[in-house]
């Protein structure tokens, strides 16, 4: 009833600012009397019920960063990249424009090395890898996108290279077409080699790196440490997906730049 009450009051107050969506942390899901001419957006499976024991400052605090973390996926999944929209959780309404999140992914951070295109179909690619695993299975993999030359001076075949031969078509990630056997492919060790037009060049590629002048968060293993090498070596841009907790993490120039969680589940009624 509350959640009822709660969504109802995010969608009058999103038709009033002219937001773009409503995202909805509220479960199970409200049932509205009157569907509003507004997308609203379930995020799934987020276990808010730690929120009802905080102060409404934390609360507010969590509940943001929840946003952060869904403005990223509508980013990548739905195309929004500016506007506000409008967060309901089980004790808050708040407003939220996606550009200003301090947290927020710019491509253009990363288009003097790749253009925004294929960031974009990576990035999508490697967060759709991370949600689905493959054979229900958790899978981490990783994208090196640059000048190919020099990311194979810097690595050799793990494995007879799926892409060698193959047509142009084929391996351009800006396809979703050629997603499916990518994904196919991210199961194999090694890393994907991907030129800055986004056609992949190789797959089951090792890196042959050092690991100097590289900093990484916490717990993280030889691929990460082997991205962000890579990227601090020579100017490459890194995606990783963890098999372990299911991350996926941009590098540049031996850091990670962003994180974005993969635990977030969108559903759409409008
Ligand atoms: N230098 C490297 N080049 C390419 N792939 C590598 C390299 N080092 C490790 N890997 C791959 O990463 C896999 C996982 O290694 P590890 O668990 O140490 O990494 P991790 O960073 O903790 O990643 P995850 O979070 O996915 O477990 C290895 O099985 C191997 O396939």
């Amino acid at each position: 009833m509350n959640g009822d009450l709660m969504l109802a009051t995010a969608c009058e107050v999103a038709v009033k600012i002219g937001a773009r969506a409503v995202v909805s942390f509220v479960e199970p899901a409200p049932v509205l009397a009157e569907v509003p001419d507004i997308p609203i957006i379930r995020v799934q499976e987020l276990q808010l019920d730690v929120l009802k024991d905080l102060t409404m400052h934390d609360i507010l605090e969590v509940s943001e960063r929840h946003m952060l973390d869904a403005a990223v996926h509508l980013y990548l999944r739905r195309n929004l990249e500016s506007g506000l929209v409008v967060g309901v959780f089980p004790y808050a309404v708040i407003i939220y424009d996606i550009e200003e999140g301090k947290n927020f992914i710019n491509l253009k951070d990363f288009s003097d090395i790749v253009p925004r295109e294929v960031l974009h179909a990576a990035l999508t690619l490697a967060l759709e890898i991370a949600v689905e695993g493959r054979e229900g299975r958790a899978i981490g993999t990783a994208f090196i996108i640059g000048d190919p030359e020099e990311i194979f001076r810097h690595s050799h075949q793990a494995i007879l290279n799926p892409y060698q031969g193959q047509p142009a078509a084929l391996r351009d990630i800006k396809n979703r077409d050629n997603w499916e056997s990518i994904k196919e492919f991210a199961q194999l060790d090694g890393v994907f080699v991907i030129d800055k037009n986004g056609e992949v060049r190789a797959a089951g590629r090792y890196l042959d790196v050092t690991g100097r002048g590289i900093s990484l968060p916490g717990g993280l293993g030889g691929r990460h440490r082997a991205t962000a090498s890579i990227t601090y070596e020579i100017p490459a841009i890194g995606i990783t997906v963890s098999e372990s907790g299911g991350m996926v993490r941009i590098f540049r120039d031996g850091n990670c730049k962003i994180s974005i969680r993969s635990d977030i589940r969108l559903r759409s009624d409008g």
